[in-house]
């Protein structure tokens, strides 16, 4: 059954890449596009600087860009896949749920609140019953669905299949994050040429309480957060796509980097449109996964893993998944394809 999308915040990086993903959707019929009231009323084509390396799918290009505002945006759109910034987010999402509409989340905003599920479905679908709390708590008949932060979907999946497979005890994780993540006008190239960035504003405390929150249990009213020790360091480095990530797992035993990579690699995918198969794919080769060679695995959504070394007690390992489609627009719609999947659209 297909479903009428909407997307706030549809010119900026993530909101290029949702057009990316739902023009071809074969679930969802893109009819909405929103931004600011700069962009509000111009066609796509003359509001959007368009980034990606192909042409504005013709179909979008000429549509026009409506105020992120529920009056303008059409009452009977099934679900709207926001990427406001989050301040921008904070504001007027609550008022579009209240209003009615179903909206998929990519912001920071709200992501730790007790009744918004987190959720990254092939790691903890079940989650998105928090949706019956959020409602009877809020009285709205719309709903608010979030995706984690970029660098807390690269780890997660791997996470859940050692703490699957043996138990997590603590995570210590130092990040290599491309550029992409801060938005095209985020880091400027004199900063960023010929170095490092040992600093993402708010991006280790993201890390380290999204992490326990998706690793967590849900029991019907609440999410009970992972007890996990999750400590994070980021830094931003001159690559344009696709985070690369050094773990450390405590796992309070002896593993061997082969059941490790196997817990991995035997971690299960989901059968909705955007899952890819397999979820994580584990490298034998010691150098990989690289950012240029592995972003685009799995159409950009799989997470790749390799470099296992036995640590005492538990496992150290690299991990990588493409920002802005595996960690940002094509989690949003991931998402909307489990929220349509669970009947909630
Ligand atoms: N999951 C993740 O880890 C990632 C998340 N993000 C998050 O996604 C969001 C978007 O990031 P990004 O695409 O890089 O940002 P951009 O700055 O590139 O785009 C922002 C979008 O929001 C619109 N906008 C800005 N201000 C307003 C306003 N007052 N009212 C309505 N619309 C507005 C812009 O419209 P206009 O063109 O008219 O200004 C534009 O469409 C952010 O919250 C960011 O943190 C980003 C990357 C990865
Ligand atoms: N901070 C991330 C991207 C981002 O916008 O994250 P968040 O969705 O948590 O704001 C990065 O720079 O790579």
């Amino acid at each position: 059954m297909s479903h009428t999308v909407g997307i706030l915040g549809a010119t900026g990086a993530v909101g290029q890449r949702l057009v990316q993903l739902l023009d071809p959707h074969p679930e969802f019929d893109l009819v909405a596009l929103t931004a600011s009231d700069d962009s509000a009323g111009k066609s796509y084509r003359e509001a959007a600087k368009w980034r990606l390396d192909f042409a504005i799918p013709d179909a979008v290009a000429e549509m026009t860009v409506r105020r992120t505002d529920a009056d303008d945006i059409p009452d009977d759109v099934d679900l709207l896949f926001s990427s406001l910034p989050s301040s921008v987010g904070e504001r007027v999402e609550p008022g579009l749920c209240e209003a009615g509409y179903v909206v998929s989340s990519n912001s920071s905003n709200d992501r730790t609140a007790d009744d918004v599920p987190l959720v990254v479905p092939e790691v903890n679908a079940d989650h998105i019953d928090l949706l019956e709390v959020q409602r009877d708590e809020r009285g709205w008949d719309g709903a608010l669905v979030k995706n984690p932060n970029c660098s807390t979907i690269t780890m997660v999946p791997t996470l859940a299949a050692l703490d699957r497979a043996f138990e997590l005890d603590a995570v210590r994780v130092s990040t290599l994050q491309a550029v992409s993540g801060a938005g095209y006008d985020g880091v400027s190239s004199m900063e960023i040429i010929d170095n490092a960035i040992p600093h993402i504003g708010g991006e280790e405390q993201k890390m380290e309480s999204e992490a326990r929150k998706l690793l967590g249990g849900f029991d019907g009213a609440a999410v009970s957060w992972h007890d996990a020790d999750v400590a994070a360091s980021c830094n931003r480095i001159p690559t344009l796509d696709g985070h690369l990530e050094n773990v450390w797992a405590d796992l309070g035993e002896d593993v061997t980097t082969e059941d490790a990579a196997d817990a991995l690699r035997e971690f299960p995918s989901l059968d909705l449109p955007s899952s890819p198969d397999p979820l994580i794919h584990v490298f034998e080769e010691p150098d990989r996964p690289q950012p240029r060679l592995d972003r685009m695995r799995g159409d950009g959504m799989a997470v790749t893993a390799g470099g296992f070394r036995e640590t005492s007690g538990g496992v150290q390992y690299n991990c990588l998944a493409h920002n802005t489609l595996r960690g940002a627009a094509g989690a949003s719609v991931l998402n909307g394809e489990l929220l349509a999947d669970s009947g909630y659209i």
